[in-house]
């Protein structure tokens, strides 16, 4: 059951010619998912040169033109979503349930944008002289490159592409290497809603290719999600050659539990921030902060959950935790915990995973102090804990590190909670619920070092994949 992918350039389905592409099973890593052809920098630069001719006509359809075609894009995906959630489950990892979610989510994106004509898109001020009017309206930036990462393989794409395109850009995206076919379904929906060729460019190639892209002369802008490193060199690059960047990177997010929680609700949801999509999400909770006067109480429970996890395949309906993505990524994972450990970690709880494919076991640990595994994201199913004195310990350990993505603060007493939305430097906060979770119409995206340049999603989007042009209008001499 291997599909045969494709990229689009310019409205044709081309083969990339620097080599080939497998895709695989994390699951089963001898299973191919998809198969198709690598492209390279050449075709990247082919992208931009059609994407650039696309611009002018694209930009000149009345926005609300532009949206129809998301939505109709939208109904595509829908009417696919078990089909293509299970190829998301099979090239990505996560749980069945979770990618059949993520491609109505996709869905769900698409037709939020594609209404975007429906919303406010300029203001108008009142002008100090008389007969005359200020108004800022808004344009496209033009030719946008965008980079995706394997752990949203279709609803991260949606919503970078689904602005740029609403707002009158056309876009090259280079998707993860680990899940060309969902970048190939998102791609397909769009073309058969009927997009003008050269408006969405999808090229599958590798990291290297994707540098090529995002330091090609010719784009306006660029849009990132992905690692730390990669994405602070694609911003410096960006910001040499004064090219709007947004890179979403990476998090190491709090769950912090106060004395006066709802220990029922906190540990469900901690389970759900630290163990869905096998821990893959930059929003995941990979730390838990405890009062300490619950700390016993609220470990004993989570212990209970954490055995109760089932991971195995994710396309069994009764297990929780699929693999992690890679075999190279199973490793770091692996070694991050050992290091931990070795520097004297105590383990609290583990789930049994499977010999064979990517996996790794859910591990509970706590620290003896703020150690490297307090501020290293390893981006799988892993959970350190530490012990706060009162609540603002609490905050501080919270506030640890460069990172400060999300976070879950778990209270019940109101006082603690406009506490934590003061002292929490985080660009996501969700009281009494888990840490991971976006919705569209609202911005995403974190403090510090979690984030660089405007945030995404909602008036967010519109900030980044547009520029003003203030307008001091008068009819004629007053
Ligand atoms: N904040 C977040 O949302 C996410 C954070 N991460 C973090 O990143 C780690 C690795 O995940 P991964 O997906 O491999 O992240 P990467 O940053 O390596 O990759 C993200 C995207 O960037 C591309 N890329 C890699 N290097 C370059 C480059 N020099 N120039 C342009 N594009 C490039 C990748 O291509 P290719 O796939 O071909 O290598 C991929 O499309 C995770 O362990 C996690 O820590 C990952 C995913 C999401
Ligand atoms: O929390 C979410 O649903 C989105 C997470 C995300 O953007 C990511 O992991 O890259």
């Amino acid at each position: 059951m291997s599909v045969a992918v494709r990229s689009l350039i310019g409205g044709a389905w081309v083969t990339g010619c620097e080599g080939t592409l497998t895709d695989t099973n994390p699951a089963r890593p001898d299973e191919v998912v998809a198969t198709g052809g690598r492209a390279g920098a050449s075709e990247m630069a082919t992208g931009v040169r059609v994407a650039r001719i696309a611009t002018s006509g694209w930009a000149r359809l009345p926005m609300s033109a532009r949206g129809a075609f998301l939505t109709r894009a939208a109904e595509i995906i829908e009417s696919n979503a078990e089909g293509w959630g299970e190829e998301l489950t099979r090239e990505e990892g996560k749980t069945l349930a979770e990618g059949i979610g993520e491609v109505r989510r996709a869905a769900q994106i698409l037709r939020y944008y594609g209404n975007a004509a429906d919303r406010e898109s300029g203001t108008v001020y009142s002008s100090p002289r008389s007969g005359e009017q200020i108004l800022v309206t808004r344009k496209p930036l033009g030719v946008v490159g965008v980079v995706t990462p394997f752990n949203f393989p279709i609803a991260i794409p949606a919503w970078k592409i689904a602005p740029a395109l609403v707002y009158g850009n056309t876009v090259v995206w280079k998707p993860a290497a680990a899940v060309p076919l969902l970048a190939f379904r998102l791609a397909q929906a769009l073309t058969e809603a009927g997009l003008p060729d050269g408006v969405l460019n999808m090229i599958l190639a590798d990291s290297a290719a994707g540098e090529a892209l995002v330091d090609h002369p010719d784009l306006d802008a660029v849009t990132f999600t992905g690692s730390t490193g990669v994405g602070r060199k694609i911003a410096g690059s960006a910001a040499a050659r004064g090219v709007p960047v947004q890179a979403e990177m990476g998090g190491k997010n709090a769950a912090i539990v106060l004395a006066d929680a709802d220990l029922e609700l906190a540990v469900e949801q901690v389970m759900l921030g630290a163990f869905r999509s096998t821990g893959q999400k930059c929003t995941a909770t990979s730390r838990l902060v405890l009062h300490e006067s619950i700390a016993e109480e609220f470990l004993a429970r989570l212990t209970v959950e954490v055995k109760e996890l089932r991971v195995g395949d994710p396309l069994d309906p009764g297990v929780t935790t699929g693999p992690v993505v890679s075999a190279s990524a199973q490793k770091s994972i692996v070694n991050g915990i050992d290091r931990a450990v070795g520097g004297g970690a105590r383990v609290v709880a583990t789930a049994e995973a499977p010999e064979s494919g990517h996996y790794v076991q859910p591990t509970v640990l706590e620290l003896p102090a703020s150690t490297e595994l307090w501020f290293e994201e390893l981006f799988g199913p892993v959970l350190a804990v530490q012990r706060a004195a009162t609540t603002a310990d609490a905050f501080r350990l919270a506030n640890e590190g460069e990172f400060g993505l999300s976070a879950a603060l778990f209270t019940q007493d109101l006082t603690n909670a406009l506490a934590g939305i003061g002292d929490l430097d985080v660009g996501i906060l969700h009281v009494n619920s888990e840490s991971a979770g976006a919705d569209p119409h609202v911005p995403f995206g974190g403090a510090k070092k979690s984030g660089y340049g405007p945030k995404e999603q909602g008036d967010a989007a519109r900030e980044f994949f547009t520029h003003t042009t203030t307008v001091y209008l008068r009819g004629g001499r007053a």
